[in-house]
């Protein structure tokens, strides 16, 4: 089954020369001997996983791992070295100019750590931005915007400027202007990572209503493994660029597929550490 997204041996290299990495890595080279033969960085190496429609994603590792490389590859912000990025089971690599522009308007939206805003425009017109870019009209995609604004507890603030605004509520707005663009593919990397604890907490707590009001793809980059468990109906678990782990997360819980895995998790396991299976993966 193809899942809303699915990702075929994906497989990134940055560098003028990626035929040698993969090769490299083809026999068994990691991603720091890629790097010190070749001086090329490894993003990801021969990632699958298909992301079903209509939950939350989570893909955790730590800095470096690949997070943001596999996540762009889905609206195509990064071009893989080899691989296929299917859509509703579509190539999006086939894709030319127009379609691409309007999968990107259309279907899929993104938020980012460091909110992403328009500095000189208003938070309204952040917000309304994206339904202006597809053609609406100014008083339309406004009234949407102060409607999104709304569920995320901003009304009050549209005329504000994001300067003018806490971290939390710029991210509000992030969430806001995603949702207002209305696509059923939400992106979203590291959105809470800049927060401070009880602000997370909250915004957790919203993500997780609006999705299951909603129903909503969304896929969520995060280097906090809690994170990831609280809010994943499946996560994936990178490491130097590979798929280490994917599953449902009470079965990786209780699997870890490795000693590495087992590690990450101890977290979540009240600072245990669980006996990895050594089993495959999911
Ligand atoms: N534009 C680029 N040029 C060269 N190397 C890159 C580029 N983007 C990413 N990389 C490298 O690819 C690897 C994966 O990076 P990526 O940003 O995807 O990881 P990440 O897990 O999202 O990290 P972080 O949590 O720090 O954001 C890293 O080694 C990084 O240095």
């Amino acid at each position: 089954m193809n899942g809303r997204i699915a990702l075929r041996h994906v497989s990134k290299v940055y560098g003028a020369d990626p035929r040698t990495a993969l090769l490299l890595l083809a026999q068994g080279a990691d991603k720091q001997r890629v790097q010190a033969e070749t001086g090329q960085h490894v993003g990801l190496y021969d990632v699958s996983l298909s992301i079903p429609a209509g939950g939350i994603y989570a893909i955790m590792g730590l800095s470096g791992s690949g997070k943001s490389t596999l996540v762009r590859h889905i609206n195509r912000l990064v071009e893989p070295s080899a691989g296929q990025v299917l859509i509703d089971g579509e190539d999006v690599l086939g894709f030319g100019a127009a379609r691409l522009r309007e999968l990107r308007r259309r279907r899929i939206s993104m938020v980012f750590q460091h909110f992403g805003l328009l500095p000189h425009r208003s938070v309204l017109d952040n917000v309304a931005f994206g339904r202006r870019v597809r053609g609406e009209s100014r008083r339309q995609a406004q009234e949407a915007a102060r409607g999104w604004l709304a569920r995320v507890g901003l009304s009050g603030h549209e005329h504000d400027y994001p300067d003018q605004l806490s971290g939390g509520m710029r991210q509000r707005v992030g969430l806001a202007r995603a949702l207002a663009s209305d696509t059923d593919i939400l992106l979203m990397d590291e959105p809470f990572s800049a927060l401070d604890p009880l602000l997370r907490d909250d915004l957790q707590t919203q993500l997780l209503a609006l999705q299951a009001e909603l129903g909503k793809t969304i896929v969520f980059i995060t280097h906090d493994v809690e994170e990831a468990f609280r809010l994943g109906q499946r996560i994936a678990l990178l490491r130097d660029g590979r798929l280490v782990q994917e599953g449902e997360p009470e079965a990786v819980r209780q699997a870890p597929v490795d000693d590495y895995v087992a590690r990450f998790l101890a977290r979540v396991n009240g600072g245990s550490v669980p006996r990895s299976t050594g089993s495959a993966r999911g």
